[in-house]
């Protein structure tokens, strides 16, 4: 407990320095004593016990997921007339990894052929004569390659002709109110199964007790109907504190969270999916560049003078990405001898703490000091001597 100075080096060497027990009757060391114990003890209980189960061992969860979305829709554009659309034209691609998209607007540019047209006016695209034109020259923005002509795009404006598909998409005038309206009353099937491979535990979000003349016609609510796997679209979209026909306008992507979180010590059927839905895409108003999700496909066909033809769809709709987590734990011998040694570690920091508040904080310091260092002389030294006692209260 006591330094040893330069001169002292050597008695220094040659001690010997063992506990000695004192009990302090103080009603503010005492209670400073039992209430780090205290603190220490909820901290081991309440928090690394309750609340982290430090005494499992845990895994993570493996899953596949495979979705069908189901329902139909009609529109009557003058580009298409009067259709309807099921599930083969609006979910794209059919199948896909974890995700699926539904097409809830669009802009159609119909019957192009590859052939030569005027490029859509732009600053690079104007033109006055065919010398500002350059043939062969390909802009990644533009919609082909030039010929080096200088054509009329329209009565006011020329511009350079490329080669392309003709007529051009013009996608400034995208519907305000989205094209597939009944898209909010689609449902899809999620089917999810999981794997906690070191408890060797398999589970499926269609539960056990889950026959399929329910599935034919259940749909999730959280309060009445929280175990059927079948949601419908809009119900998700507004979970999420979005507006579905707001969000059909411009695409979006949507998250469907499936957190598989379980504590395998109770019996199985307490482990089960919690579905939360959010949206993933930048929805920050001052943020507003871009938005949205939209890409471009085509449908390909003959016509009867055997030219290649094809239906431009530039697609807008709403991805639903279905992200899988969870953590399951299981009581294992190895981390509960882990963490409970390290509760007693923490324990025996409550007698530093103590001894530190003793000495420093508290008014009879210096006595609580004279008593809890005792120097003993060397009974060798003294030829059997009786024991000489020395209190002192600092070195
Ligand atoms: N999106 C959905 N909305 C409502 N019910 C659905 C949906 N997807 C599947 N179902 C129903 O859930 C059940 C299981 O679907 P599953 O795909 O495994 O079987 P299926 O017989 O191939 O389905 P189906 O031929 O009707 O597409 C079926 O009764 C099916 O009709």
């Amino acid at each position: 407990m006591g330094g040893c100075s330069s001169q002292s080096c050597h008695s220094c060497f040659f001690e010997y320095q063992t506990e000695r027990m004192i009990v302090v009757k103080s009603k503010v060391v005492g209670s400073v004593f039992r209430l780090i114990q205290f603190l220490i003890i909820f901290y081991v209980i309440g928090y690394v016990c309750v609340v982290q189960k430090s005494y499992q061992e845990t895994d993570s969860v493996i899953s596949s997921v495979t979705t069908k979305v189901k329902g139909t829709g009609f529109t009557n554009t003058s580009d298409l007339g009067a259709r309807v659309w099921d599930v083969a034209d609006y979910n794209i691609p059919p199948q896909g990894e974890s995700s699926f998209f539904v097409l809830t607007n669009m802009i159609v540019t119909p019957n192009q052929t590859q052939s030569t047209c005027p490029e859509l006016p732009n600053q690079s695209t104007i033109c006055m004569s065919d010398s500002d034109c350059l043939e062969g020259s390909n802009d990644v923005r533009g919609n082909g390659i030039q010929t080096g002509l200088c054509m009329n795009y329209s009565e006011t404006v020329k511009t350079c002709e490329v080669l392309s598909w003709c007529p051009l998409e013009i996608d400034i005038n995208l519907p305000e109110h989205a094209l597939l309206v009944a898209a909010e009353d689609f449902t899809v099937l999620i089917k999810n199964s999981v794997t906690y491979p070191k408890f060797n535990f398999h589970k499926r979000n269609i539960l056990p007790d889950v026959n399929s003349s329910y599935l034919k016609q259940c749909e999730f609510n959280r309060k009445t109907d929280p175990d059927c796997p079948i949601f419908r679209l809009k119900d998700m979209v507004s979970e999420a504190e979005e507006d579905f026909q707001t969000m059909a306008i411009r695409g979006g992507v949507l998250g469907i969270i499936i957190d598989w979180s379980c504590d395998l010590d109770w019996p199985e059927h307490y482990c089960g999916p919690k579905y939360s839905f959010r949206r993933l895409d930048n929805k920050i108003p001052e943020n507003n560049v871009a938005p949205g999700y939209n890409f471009r496909f085509a449908k390909y066909y003959k016509t009867t003078d055997g030219r290649e033809t094809r239906t431009l769809i530039k697609a807008y709709g709403i991805r639903f990405d279905v992200i899988v987590f969870g953590t399951a734990g299981k009581f294992n011998m190895v981390p509960t001898i882990v963490n409970v040694g390290a509760a007693l570690t923490f324990l025996s920091l409550v007698n530093a703490v103590c001894n530190w508040f003793l000495l420093t904080c508290t008014k009879r310091r210096d006595y609580y000091s004279k008593h809890k260092f005792t120097y003993l002389d060397n009974i060798d030294d003294n030829a059997g001597e009786p024991l000489g006692e020395t209190t002192y209260g600092t070195r």
